[in-house]
């Protein structure tokens, strides 16, 4: 059996500079990747089984196992890949533990699609490299062939133009999901201002002090207008500036919102303190992982 982690990812910023013809939006975002997420498995199946996908843990219930899942799409994306090359791949098993919730702002679904290329490339022996696995992935969305990468980096284009750090701090976070899902394209389309200005030249991010100033002088330009679509999100950032965190921020188009935090002690407290008051909320402390 082979097992993938798919981590959360999490857009320290996110900045919308434009729109394509074909209603695409162009992005500027720093992505890292906490230290939790999905496990997705993959091991062989009997002959004839085909690929099927079952779904566990305390998410599971808000998703099918039905085609539609983009851990299913991602399978039969890889699957045609290898035939164009002349590899008739086996059946195979897949079992996805959802631990993130779903349309959260945190590319769970991605990071699942992400994590199924990676297992099967291993399980089917295709040897893709990232590059090429992050490359084939875009048509499954925007935000896996990022968590194909899964190390820190800034993503320009479509959000599909990858830049990972070579340096890069990690960071004790706090994640907070106030129980509602939040449409990206409803977001996206309620935006009134889509001309933004850029990230600019980023720093040296190596030290974690450097990194969390330099995050603080960013954005998430789709906040306030996902926050006027979902008002729990509003909710969830005020619960978090409660706690003194050296940042709060929403994530994606949200609605998961995070804390910065000058040590894990810190993050843990800020999220003893969210969940005692808010016990139906997702509550999460974890670490931002450096670049390796
Ligand atoms: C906003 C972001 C930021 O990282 O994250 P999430 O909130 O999904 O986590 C992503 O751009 C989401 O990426 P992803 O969720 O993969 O997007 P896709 O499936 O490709 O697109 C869903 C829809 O979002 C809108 N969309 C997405 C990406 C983009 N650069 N411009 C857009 O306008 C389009 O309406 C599109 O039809
Ligand atoms: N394995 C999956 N996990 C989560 N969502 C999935 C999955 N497969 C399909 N989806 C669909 O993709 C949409 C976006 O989900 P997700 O990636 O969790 O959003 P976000 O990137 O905003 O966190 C959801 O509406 C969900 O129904």
């Amino acid at each position: 059996m082979i097992a993938e982690a798919a981590s959360a990812k999490i857009n320290l910023a996110l900045h919308v500079t434009g729109r394509r013809d074909d209603g695409y939006h162009l992005l500027d975002t720093l992505v890292a990747f906490a230290d939790i997420g999905d496990r997705l498995t993959v091991e062989t199946a009997a002959a004839g089984a085909g690929i099927s996908l079952e779904i566990t843990g305390p998410f599971a219930k808000g998703l099918s196992g039905a085609d539609d899942n983009l851990v299913l799409a991602a399978a039969r994306t890889l699957e045609a890949v290898a035939a164009k090359r002349g590899k008739l791949v086996p059946p195979a098993r897949l079992s996805l533990e959802k631990n993130l919730p779903v349309a959260s702002g945190i590319g769970g679904g991605s990071a699942d699609a992400a994590a199924t290329l990676r297992a099967l490339n291993r399980l089917w022996g295709l040897d893709l490299s990232a590059e090429a696995l992050a490359e084939l992935s875009a048509p499954l969305g925007a935000d896996v062939p990022m968590c194909v990468v899964g190390h820190p980096l800034r993503a320009t284009g479509i959000g599909t133009d990858l830049h990972p750090f070579a340096a890069f701090a990690g960071a004790d976070a706090l994640l907070v999901n106030p129980g509602v899902s939040v449409s990206t394209p409803a977001v996206f389309k309620a935006l009134t201002a889509r001309d933004n200005a850029g990230i600019g030249a980023v720093p040296d991010l190596s030290d974690r002090e450097a990194l969390i100033a330099f995050v603080a002088t960013c954005r998430n330009d789709l906040e306030a207008t996902a926050a006027k679509l979902a008002p729990a999100i509003a909710d969830a950032l005020a619960a978090v500036d409660n706690t003194a965190p050296l940042l709060t921020r929403m994530s994606g188009s949200g609605a998961t919102v995070f804390g910065l935090y000058d040590s894990a002690e810190a993050a843990k407290r800020a999220a003893e303190a969210i969940a005692a008051e808010h016990p139906e909320w997702w509550v999460m402390p974890t670490k931002l992982m450096p670049a390796v």
